[in-house]
């Protein structure tokens, strides 16, 4: 942590500007065609799998999460739960559904949480909301055996958090078994010095408290399996992120690999997650099949 303090105002705005940092797309239409393609993908896992959408785990408007089902369910079947990017001020769970297809071929349900996004929604809400909306997923679905957390970018950030829960103050303890944590941020200090933090509006302590960087507690006996996978043309700093994170889970006895995978940048590295052939998609089946 700290090498980013000596950067400039403008090297930490483009550090933390993913868009400006793809070979394959300019950072105009790059955060478009990442939208368009994770809603067709969206739509598409809908329209052709057994799904329940727009189930509430709480009161607030983004309290909802979708559910797509394995296509020939056994009497329990793992989930993986997918938490959508956007630096915590865009995007939707309706555009969070690209990845099931691979997935629910293979018996593994894909329910992607919805939170709300900042403006309205602050940090500790929307990690609050992501911790419940486990609780809920445990307490409702007893079907589900095994969770997997997979978030991308922000959403990694969240995933991270929810492996930091005390769960003495849930109903539950959800049995995660594994979380993939695709392109994420795990210090969060250094937004605080960018436009990532105009609609936020962290405070440090606020920024502090929900770091996972800092959060890092020694591994339980049972401690999930954590993949940190960080894309090539991911920047400098989110790469330094990724590497220093899974330093710190592994200096603290968790099981945890630092993948990182080439020819692809911080928006298709996730996206590719509706490709069966994917590298990723493969990692996260065996990942799952192990267990
Ligand atoms: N303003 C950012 C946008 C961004 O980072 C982003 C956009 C859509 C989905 C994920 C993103 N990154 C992290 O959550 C950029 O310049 O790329």
């Amino acid at each position: 942590m700290g090498g980013w303090r000596d950067m400039s105002a403008e090297a930490l705005e483009d550090h933390y500007s993913p868009s400006r940092w793809s070979p394959r797309l300019d950072r105009d239409t790059i955060i478009d065609a990442h939208l368009a393609v994770t809603a067709a993908g969206t739509e598409r896992a809908r329209a052709s799998g057994q799904t329940l959408l727009h189930v509430p785990y709480g009161d607030g408007d983004r309290e909802k999460l979708d559910i797509y089902f394995p296509t020939e369910p056994s009497e329990t079947f793992p989930a993986l739960v997918y938490i959508h990017g956007g630096y915590w001020q865009s995007m939707s769970k309706e555009d969070s559904g690209f990845a099931a297809p691979p997935l629910v071929s293979q018996g593994v349900a894909v329910v992607a949480v919805g939170y709300d996004i900042a403006p309205k929604g602050r940090m500790d809400t929307m990690v609050l909301q992501v911790r419940r909306s486990l609780a809920f997923l445990v307490q409702q679905y007893p079907r589900i055996r095994g969770i997997y957390l997979c978030g991308h970018s922000a959403g990694a950030h969240l995933a991270a958090m929810v492996l930091s829960t005390d769960w003495t103050e849930f109903q539950v303890v959800p049995d995660i078994k594994g979380a993939v944590l695709v392109s994420g941020l795990y210090d969060l200090e250094p937004i605080l010095h960018t436009y990532v933090n105009d609609a936020l509006n962290m405070s440090r302590e606020v920024a502090q408290r929900n770091s996972p960087m800092r959060l890092v507690t020694p591994a339980a006996p049972a401690a999930c399996e954590v993949l940190v996978a960080v894309a090539q043309h991911d920047s400098p700093e989110f790469r330094r992120q990724s590497q220093e994170y899974s330093q710190a889970l592994r200096a603290a006895g968790w099981s945890v690999s630092l993948l990182d995978l080439a020819g692809v940048d911080h928006f298709d590295v996730i996206e590719r997650l509706s490709e069966d052939s994917y590298v990723l998609t493969q990692v996260i089946l065996n990942m799952i099949s192990r267990a």
